[in-house]
């Protein structure tokens, strides 16, 4: 049987691996999640699992967004659904955890003040930003790029359907990681439950009850 070769979505030529980033020892590395998670899936799960382990970092924490202002061509379920559905699909993880500070700023979410926020929070602390190849893509259009990319380091991963680059971050700035293809999106998601179509599998069993019990998503 020949050898099979699965297209990874990295730009051709483009180094990947653990090997940049800060490394400064006794500090704590803490992985940070930004996403509308309207509903969190597994592809989400899997990128944080993946960094982490990639990456040594202590823990990752999932911050929903309050108004993702991008996203204002569609409807956004309230943000606590978002936030609870969060909080039920990391909960089993003990390196996983969530946080409220996007919600609870108000206004539009800009990934500069979730960051400097953070650290405020958690002094001592590397901070390490994940991002699906198509956000990455996205990053240079989004608020206050002149500090965002000095709070964190950025870690681009792969994802099915998009092509993961560097879109001109600072020296230094991103890493470019490969991560288990799921291709899963929320999108979807909304659209299978609008039809009647199952989620089970694409998002945790408890997320897949939570969207029952809120009837979520339906006619949309
Ligand atoms: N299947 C996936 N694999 C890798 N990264 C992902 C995947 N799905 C989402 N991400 C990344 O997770 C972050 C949060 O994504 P978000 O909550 O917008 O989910 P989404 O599935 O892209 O949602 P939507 O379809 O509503 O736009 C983004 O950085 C996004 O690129
Ligand atoms: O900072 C910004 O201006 C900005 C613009 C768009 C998206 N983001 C962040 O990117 C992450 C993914 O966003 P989204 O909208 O794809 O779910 C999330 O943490 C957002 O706050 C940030």
């Amino acid at each position: 049987m020949g050898e099979h070769h699965m297209p990874t979505g990295l730009a051709k030529g483009t180094r990947t691996g653990p090997g940049s980033g800060p490394s400064n020892p006794g500090k704590r590395r803490l992985g940070v999640m930004g996403g509308t998670f309207d509903p969190i899936h597994h592809g989400h799960l899997v990128a944080a699992s993946e960094v982490a382990a990639q990456f040594h970092l202590d823990g990752v924490v999932f911050v929903p967004t309050g108004q993702p202002w991008q996203k204002t061509d569609r409807k956004v379920s309230a943000a606590e659904d978002r936030y609870l559905m969060t909080v039920i699909a990391t909960a089993e993880n003990p390196q996983f955890s969530v946080s409220r500070i996007d919600i609870d700023r108000g206004g539009p979410t800009y990934t500069t003040d979730t960051l400097r926020d953070l650290k405020a929070l958690n002094p001592d602390t590397d901070l390490f930003f994940i991002t699906g190849a198509d956000a990455l893509g996205q990053i240079l259009t989004w608020r206050y790029t002149d500090e965002l990319f000095s709070l964190a380091h950025f870690i681009g991963v792969t994802r099915p359907g998009h092509t993961l680059a560097d879109p001109g971050l600072p020296e230094g700035g991103v890493s470019l990681v490969e991560v288990p293809a799921l291709a899963i999106s929320s999108t979807d998601c909304r659209a299978r439950v609008a039809k009647g179509d199952p989620v089970w599998y694409l998002v945790p069993d408890g997320v897949v009850r939570y969207i029952d019990k809120r009837q979520l998503y339906r006619g949309e």
